[in-house]
């Protein structure tokens, strides 16, 4: 197809015109100024590659391993709530796409499609990111889950005591959005160290942080946990791994 998005900002310019405008914006946007979603953009425009020439590139291999499943390349699927909002198959079609992609996917929390759909669509290698709630039951019932439908690692985001300010959302629904009341009322703010050893209690699966951005919290970690550590570094965000 002659008009088919060949690249990033294309699919971007096709789901602004498709997608109804508060949808795109809950994809597209940032909390607060947008600051930091801006500078993203920017970070990757300041890096400048220097390639070396006559150098067999005649085959390439990008793949890797993350905790031991391998990867056609380093890029994996980091968990997003709510794609049904932009496909009727959501969690389901991305499940699918990783594994055509011979990569990993992280199932947010928020995902739109029941965790045991997402398992059976396909045999991508899954993690499940989770946030702990103030009702830690709700917590342990998602992990076992996980672990039931094949789930490789828990994922924990710890960057996240509770939800930015997403203004444009706001605009819309004036008095906040209805995510944000959820978070709100439903994860714990209180979450500290001592909270990881809880879930370390309840679950044999390894479990990442995900969202250490200063190093000193990343030397804190390995300090706490000797025992079988690595980091991975995403983007600016450092994902910690507990065995
Ligand atoms: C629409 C949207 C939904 C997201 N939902 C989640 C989520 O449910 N859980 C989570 O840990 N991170 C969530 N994130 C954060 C992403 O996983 C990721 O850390 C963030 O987008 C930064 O990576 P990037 O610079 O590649 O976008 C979400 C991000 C976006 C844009």
């Amino acid at each position: 197809m002659e008009d088919e998005p060949v690249n990033i900002r294309e699919y971007e310019e096709v789901a602004k015109q498709v997608l109804p405008k508060m949808i795109f914006d809950f994809y597209n946007g940032g909390a607060g100024d947008e600051y930091t979603l801006r500078e993203n953009m920017e970070a990757y425009k300041r890096i400048m590659l220097r390639p070396r020439i006559l150098v067999d590139v005649g085959r390439i291999d990008m793949s890797t391993t993350l905790l031991g499943y391998k990867m056609q390349s380093p890029i994996m699927v980091a968990p997003t709530g709510m794609h049904k909002y932009a496909h009727p198959e959501g969690e389901v079609a991305t499940a699918r796409a990783a594994a055509a992609c011979n990569t990993l996917m992280v199932l947010s929390f928020g995902s739109s499609r029941k965790i045991e759909d997402v398992a059976s669509s396909c045999n991508a290698v899954r993690f499940y990111q989770l946030y702990v709630y103030q009702k830690r039951e709700v917590s342990a019932t998602l992990v076992r889950r996980a672990e039931e439908y094949g789930f490789k690692a828990i994922l924990l985001t710890v960057d996240t005591p509770s939800l930015g300010r997403r203004e444009k959302r706001h605009k819309k629904q004036k008095r906040g959005s209805d995510l944000e009341a959820f978070a709100s009322q439903t994860l714990d703010p209180s979450l500290c160290w001592n909270d990881i050893e809880w879930l370390r209690s309840i679950t044999s699966l390894p479990i990442i942080l995900k969202g250490i951005i200063s190093p000193e919290d990343g030397t804190f970690a390995s300090l706490l946990f000797i025992s079988g550590y690595q980091f991975y570094r995403f983007t600016k965000c450092f994902y910690f791994f507990l065995r």
